[in-house]
């Protein structure tokens, strides 16, 4: 779908991000930034979720000023509490019964980085994430699956996950891990790829 016009960086370990990024047919080399995800006292999610796409972006571009660099950050926030990934199973089913029947929020933070700062894009996208209910029994056996130990907010809409979900209104790749509209904007007015008008083969 697209064609890479200039060397481009995913800053991140996650498995989900790697795939929506191919998804949308871009070639782009993977390597996950090291930084302390811990928010500030009283720091907003959506704040947090930002900082944390640009300190990672920040770590890969001082090694590989040459690339573009995309960071990003995922958090689940319900009445304004940032909801991270679970500890272990029993914070897991905790989160998981918490978020049942209720509207949360789930924020992206991304950062892009061009040309050693002089192309500088960050921002955060929102998508509000509404849960059905369900017995005890129900989501303790979705949390046998594992689905939701490397997941902020113990689940994954992508996955086995999908279930729980009564409606989302926003970006769904949002959710997932990275908002692919402004991304695909940005990394398009930056001329970094192009749309490949090669006829397809069959
Ligand atoms: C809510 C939700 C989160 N997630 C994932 C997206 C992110 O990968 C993860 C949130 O953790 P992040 O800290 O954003 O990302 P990461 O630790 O996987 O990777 P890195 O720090 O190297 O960038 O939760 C889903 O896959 N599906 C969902 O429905």
């Amino acid at each position: 779908m697209f064609i890479a016009a200039h060397p481009l960086i995913l800053a991140s370990g996650s498995p989900r991000r790697k795939d929506l990024l191919r998804q949308a047919g871009l070639t782009f080399q993977i390597l996950p930034a090291t930084v302390d995800e811990l928010p500030h006292p009283s720091e907003r999610p959506k704040d947090f979720a930002e900082r944390m796409a640009t300190e990672k972006t920040l770590q890969i571009a001082a090694i590989h000023p040459e690339a573009c660099v995309l960071g990003a950050d995922t958090v689940v926030t319900l009445d304004r509490r940032i909801l991270g990934k679970p500890r272990d199973k029993t914070h897991a089913l905790a989160m998981l019964k918490n978020l049942q029947g209720q509207t949360h929020t789930v924020i992206t933070g991304f950062t892009l980085m061009m040309k050693n700062h002089a192309m500088f894009e960050a921002g955060t996208v929102a998508t509000a994430v509404t849960f059905g209910t369900f017995t005890e029994p129900i989501l303790e056996s979705y949390v046998q699956t594992g689905e939701p130990m490397d997941k902020a907010g113990a689940y994954a809409i992508q996955g086995a996950g999908g279930f729980l979900i009564h409606k989302i209104c926003g970006s769904y790749s949002n959710v997932v891990g990275l908002p692919m509209l402004p991304i695909i904007q940005i990394l398009l007015k930056w001329n970094c790829i192009h749309p490949d008008q090669s006829p397809s083969h069959p």
